[in-house]
């Protein structure tokens, strides 16, 4: 068992050769909560020193599997063979001891508490029940450094980290005890390139002493970079496993996990050019500023444009989205729509003249967790579900069944309680809330976080809808890909300033980074 803090930095690129010996066997393992059977009989193996991808579309079963593998669910069937032994895990802390540690997409550290007392939470160094805070905080150091992020205090408080920092100290955390098999559950999805080409090389790193990894992720060209091989999940149920990451062909994969094939996750560009691009200016931002973040951002949207701002966390792209829809007041300029100046700061404002914004904190921002998927989409709409002083609610639910089944949520129910759903689906209710909202300005912040391949290629494909019935759309998103899929224009942030504005049909992905990234350390 490798002692991370101990071993000598591992090369960049290792020449990996997983052996073939097993270290985890997981065969037809069952579980039901209630009324619904989440796994059907789910097979995985997975090898010391690999890295093991799981995939499949939202609320196929992955994060279900993980939580039995960690001990936080018993499962209901099947046989888990840990280092060869038949074994079931008492509690957490079991499989934890046992050299299983998760980190979830859900991070569940303690913002109050320092990024030393975290990472050592619940095993903390002692000697005489004397706690030993010098030592800790070396040893809290040392793997810190590991990880490529030697310039975050112990000291700090957890609550002050970005998002990308506080997964640097779960996973600090998950690497404070003997680890021989680490999973990552959808790590990606708040960092940005370079904090995940950092991520990347600390799981080669840890691969190449031993230690297996178990990655899930949505984004298909993540796991042809860090994968050796795959596991497909499809409605609880294994349906192809051992496949190799680096070769199997992406639209074999798209159909493992959807039963379907997908041709075009983005809508046609030649469907795109037949479009009319002159349409009336809807949105029109001058000189906008906001003191400390971002300043003189000039942004105009005609009806029909989707407008993409490309740039890295912290770089000001979601607080410009924030302001122009009125939840943080402006410094200096003025945002326009229809013609209409909105008054500084003031989101019912905004929201009158049409102004809709989908945030990126969707769960922490709106969902009602205890109510069932149609309140949840038409909560934002009800006065257009209200007639005589009735709500139609035939016409409510109707609405909402149109679009969970277009979108694909799973399970396909409008009376699900959205507590119960897997992440990704709780992630389409938000966005059908905001698509069904009818607005003139549609603001989407990272409209696709966590959310499986085909689900994206319906949401694009109805954001382009809306585009072409006259709404003015603007997306904010940290993969370059998908600005360039779905945007018409594109606008480079870059610590708080616009930097670049290009056709998305005249810029490539290499030329966007570059400016995205420009100055920032390598
Ligand atoms: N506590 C629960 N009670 C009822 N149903 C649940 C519960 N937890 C999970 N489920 C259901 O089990 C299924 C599998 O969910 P799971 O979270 O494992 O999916 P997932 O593959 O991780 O999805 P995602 O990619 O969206 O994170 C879903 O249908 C979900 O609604």
């Amino acid at each position: 068992m490798p002692d991370l803090g101990k071993t000598d930095e591992a090369p960049l690129d290792p020449a990996r050769e997983p052996g073939s010996d097993v270290l985890l066997q997981m065969t037809g393992i069952v579980k039901e909560f209630s009324s619904v059977r989440a796994l059907g009989g789910v097979d995985l193996d997975v090898r010391p020193g690999e890295v093991h991808c799981l995939l499949g579309q939202n609320g196929a079963g992955k994060s279900t599997m993980i939580k039995i593998l960690s001990a936080s669910y018993v499962p209901d069937d099947g046989t888990i063979e840990w280092k060869g032994e038949p074994t079931r895990f008492a509690n957490p802390m079991a499989a934890i001891k046992a050299g299983i540690a998760t980190i979830y997409q859900e991070l569940d550290l303690v913002p109050g508490l320092t990024v030393a007392e975290n990472v050592f939470l619940g095993h903390e160094m002692s000697s005489g029940g004397i706690s030993r805070r010098g030592a800790t905080n070396k040893r809290v150091r040392e793997i810190l450094a590991r990880l490529g992020h030697g310039e975050i205090s112990p000291t700090r408080l957890v609550g002050e980290l970005s998002p990308a920092g506080q997964q640097v100290v779960s996973m600090a955390r998950a690497l404070s005890h003997e680890v021989d098999l680490l999973i990552l559950d959808e790590p990606s999805a708040v960092l940005d390139h370079g904090e995940v080409d950092n991520l990347f090389r600390v799981i080669r790193g840890l691969a190449a002493q031993g230690v297996a990894v178990i990655y899930i992720s949505h984004r298909l060209e993540e796991i042809r970079q860090i994968g050796d091989r795959i596991t497909v999940l499809k409605d609880g149920v294994t349906v192809a496993t051992g496949l190799p990451a680096k070769t199997t062909p992406t639209a074999d994969l798209i159909k493992l996990m959807t039963g379907r094939s997908i041709e075009y996750v983005f809508p046609q560009r030649a469907e795109q050019a037949e479009r009319p691009t002159e349409g009336e200016t809807v949105l029109e931002v001058r000189d906008l500023s906001l003191a400390g973040v971002f300043s003189n951002v000039d942004l105009t949207v005609r009806a029909g444009e989707i407008v993409g701002l490309a740039g890295l966390v912290g770089s000001g792209r979601t607080e410009i989205l924030e302001t122009i829809y009125g939840a943080r007041r402006a410094s200096t300029g003025t945002v326009t729509v229809d013609g209409k100046k909105l008054r500084r700061g003031a989101v019912d404002a905004a929201v009158r003249a049409g102004i809709g914004l989908a945030p990126e904190e969707r769960k922490s921002q709106g969902l009602l967790l205890d109510q069932p998927v149609f309140a949840n989409i038409s909560v934002s709409s009800m006065k257009s579900f209200q007639r005589g002083g009735f709500i139609q609610r035939g016409r409510e639910k109707a609405k909402a069944r149109e679009l969970v089944d277009s979108l694909d949520v799973r399970p396909r129910s409008i009376v699900q309680h959205v507590r119960t759903m897997s992440g990704g689906n709780q992630q389409k209710v938000v966005l059908a809330r905001w698509l069904l909202r009818g607005c003139r300005v549609l603001l989407l912040d990272e409209p696709t976080r966590g959310v499986d391949v085909g689900a994206r290629a319906e949401i694009y494909r109805l954001v382009r809808d809306l585009a072409d019935s006259g709404v003015a759309v603007v997306v904010v998103s940290s993969e370059v890909e998908e600005v360039l899929g779905l945007a018409d224009r594109v606008l480079v942030v870059r610590e708080g300033r616009v930097v670049h504005e290009a056709a998305a049909a005249h810029i490539d992905e290499s030329r966007v980074l570059d400016l995205v990234m420009e100055g920032t350390p390598a």
